[in-house]
């Protein structure tokens, strides 16, 4: 195994090591219940603007934990009729994501595993909730459910992830330049902050 391709298991554990300490609420999240609305106008998982998007809907939930909900529509299909599994865990992906911003932390995956228990069909709504269990440093890990037939039935997909907390530079310095203006320049100040997930 090359030192560029070293094993996953290296630094993507997704058991929280036994120092890691119980994620805090910020003071200024939002009250559960609050929808939390869109990060980004045109995010993949939550943008209003973005056509071939999820629009996935999230609400604050209690600690640090948030609920949403997806419709599965044709257009997110792997076998016929089905959701497509890459979908599904875009929908967990940005769940997790956003549970994030009741930290007031900016955070990107960097590991995330999907069990899948049951197939999705389209039309169907999938029942989110996702929650920060630890907090290590600059590692967050957290656990999502996906349920259907209502936010209390059986759970058709589950998913661990590690997200790292980084900087805004982050996305100012890997993020394609045209975007970024776009986002930066946008008059909305809390807008212009949540594209990025910053505190205004
Ligand atoms: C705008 C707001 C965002 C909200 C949108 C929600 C949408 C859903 C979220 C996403 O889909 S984000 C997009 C998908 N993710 C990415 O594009 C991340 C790509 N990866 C990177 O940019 C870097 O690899 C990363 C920032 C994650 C880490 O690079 P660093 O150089 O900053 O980390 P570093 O190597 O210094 O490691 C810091 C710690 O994190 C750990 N770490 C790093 N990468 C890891 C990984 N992949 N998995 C688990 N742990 C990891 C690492 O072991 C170390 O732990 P310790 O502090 O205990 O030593």
């Amino acid at each position: 195994m090359s030192a560029a391709n070293p094993p996953s298991s290296a630094k993507t554990s997704l058991v929280p090591p036994p120092d890691a300490v119980a994620p805090v609420r910020h003071p200024d999240a939002p009250a559960p219940g609050t929808p939390l609305g869109a990060h980004y106008d045109l995010c993949f998982g939550c943008g209003g603007g973005q056509p071939h998007g999820l629009h996935l809907v999230a609400r604050a939930g209690e600690g640090v934990s948030v609920t949403a909900e997806f419709t599965v529509k044709p257009a997110h299909q792997g076998a016929p009729g089905l959701a497509h599994g890459g979908v599904l865990t875009s929908a967990l992906d940005e769940t997790l994501g956003s549970v994030n911003w009741l930290m007031h932390v900016i955070a990107v995956t960097g590991r995330l595993e999907t069990d899948f228990l049951r197939p999705v069909p389209v039309d169907t709504v999938l029942h989110l909730d996702a929650r920060v269990t630890a907090v290590h440093g600059r590692k967050i890990y957290s656990t999502a459910t996906g349920r259907i037939g209502g936010p209390d039935g059986p759970v058709a997909v589950r998913a661990d992830a590690v997200f790292i907390e980084v900087k805004v530079e982050h996305f100012i310095e890997n993020g394609r330049q045209e975007e970024i203006r776009a986002a930066m320049d946008d008059p909305d100040q809390v807008r212009r902050a949540r594209a990025f997930e910053v505190n205004p």
